[in-house]
């Protein structure tokens, strides 16, 4: 099998111990290659620098395949420094290129702290997943957040609450849906996925009387995608559609906003997330978390997540018979 590419993320944050502690973990089943700056790696773990892809898959076992940048200045745990941020805005690009040239299976992130990239590089996305569309030349990506519980994506991502009514387009909604069934179907392997769509405001608008979107936009385009075969379900009121019962009637709910999406799966299960871009020509995982400053460099942080991310990309390269 290729290796997967993990991306350093914030060298301040916890990315380089959970990395570690997923290489650990998978050193016997999925090869790795750990693009960033081998100095913030923690201390007693086994790494070798590699000149490429290729010597990683047999390396793996021993030791983390390093591809080494140089980023300047040490890294503080919990300090981010934005003389960094080139170095892990690079490691990202690094990755995609690895897995688009074929030599990588798949692309895991670890958390970035968006901020310090601003601040050093004047970056110019939210996040990963607006960075990795304008990296692949696509207009329309979706982030899922998956566990085995549930499987969420919101419709509109990192932008202020108070934009999210006129941001929120049938044709915004319509290409999330499309990309969500695809997705379901290609690469998780749900024949007829069963989709279901949060409304947008308190019991889904109480027909009219609390917010207009359902009767205006939701409810028309899913008659219409149903006309066409989709499964939807819908439109829900979001505060009753995450508890089991509701939970085993769909494969995945598409929610309007961030925090619709991410509360219900963070509190499921904070430890099994894992945030995967759909839409993208190559697969990106990441672990649900961020970077977890108040508790990097002191060997506290989870990997969990980091691992689930790993397996998930390595299992989505297998279905895509990329391995
Ligand atoms: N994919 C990415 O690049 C993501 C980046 N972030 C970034 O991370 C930064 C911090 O965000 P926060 O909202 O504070 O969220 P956070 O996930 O970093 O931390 C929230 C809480 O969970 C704990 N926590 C997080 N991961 C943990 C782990 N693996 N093991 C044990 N405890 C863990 C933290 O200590 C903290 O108490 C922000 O700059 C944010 O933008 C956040 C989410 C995803
Ligand atoms: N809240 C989720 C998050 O911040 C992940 O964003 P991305 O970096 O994966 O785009």
């Amino acid at each position: 099998m290729k290796p997967v590419a993990i991306s350093c993320g914030e060298p301040a944050g916890i990315g380089p111990e959970i990395a570690a502690r997923a290489w650990e973990k998978l050193r016997g089943e999925i090869p790795l290659l750990w693009l960033g700056d081998p100095r913030h790696l923690p201390e007693a773990l086994p790494w070798q620098t590699v000149s490429g892809a290729s010597e990683a898959a047999d390396l793996s076992g021993t030791a983390l395949p390093v591809l080494a940048r140089d980023f300047g200045p040490p890294a503080v745990p919990g300090r981010p420094d934005p003389a960094h941020a080139q170095g892990v805005i690079d490691a990202i690009r690094d990755g995609v290129d690895l897995v688009r040239s074929g030599d990588c299976s798949a692309l895991c992130t670890a958390p970035i702290h968006k901020a310090a990239l601003i601040d050093g590089a004047n970056f110019a996305y939210p996040g990963h997943t607006e960075y990795l569309a304008a990296l692949a030349g696509v207009d329309e990506v979706v982030m899922m957040l998956a566990c085995d519980a549930l499987r969420v994506v919101p419709a509109t991502i990192h932008i202020p609450l108070s934009q999210v009514p006129e941001r929120l387009t049938p044709e915004l909604l319509e290409a999330t849906i499309r990309i969500t069934r695809d997705a379901l179907i290609r690469d998780f392997g749900i024949e007829a996925p069963r989709i279901a769509i949060a409304g947008l405001n308190p019991h889904a608008g109480e027909d009219g009387k609390m917010g207009h979107e359902e009767i205006a936009m939701i409810a028309p385009l899913m008659a219409r995608l149903g006309d066409e075969g989709f499964d939807l379900r819908g439109p829900m009121s979001a505060d009753t559609m995450f508890h089991a019962g509701a939970r085993a009637g769909y494969d995945a709910a598409i929610c309007m906003y961030h925090d619709q999406a991410l509360i219900p799966i963070k509190t499921i299960d904070f430890s099994g997330g894992v945030n995967v871009t759909l839409g993208l020509p190559f697969i990106r995982t990441s672990p649900d978390h961020g970077t977890a400053f108040g508790i990097a460099g002191q060997g506290l942080a989870d990997p969990s997540s980091m691992i689930a991310a790993i397996r998930m990309a390595a299992d989505m390269a297998q279905a895509r018979g990329a391995r």
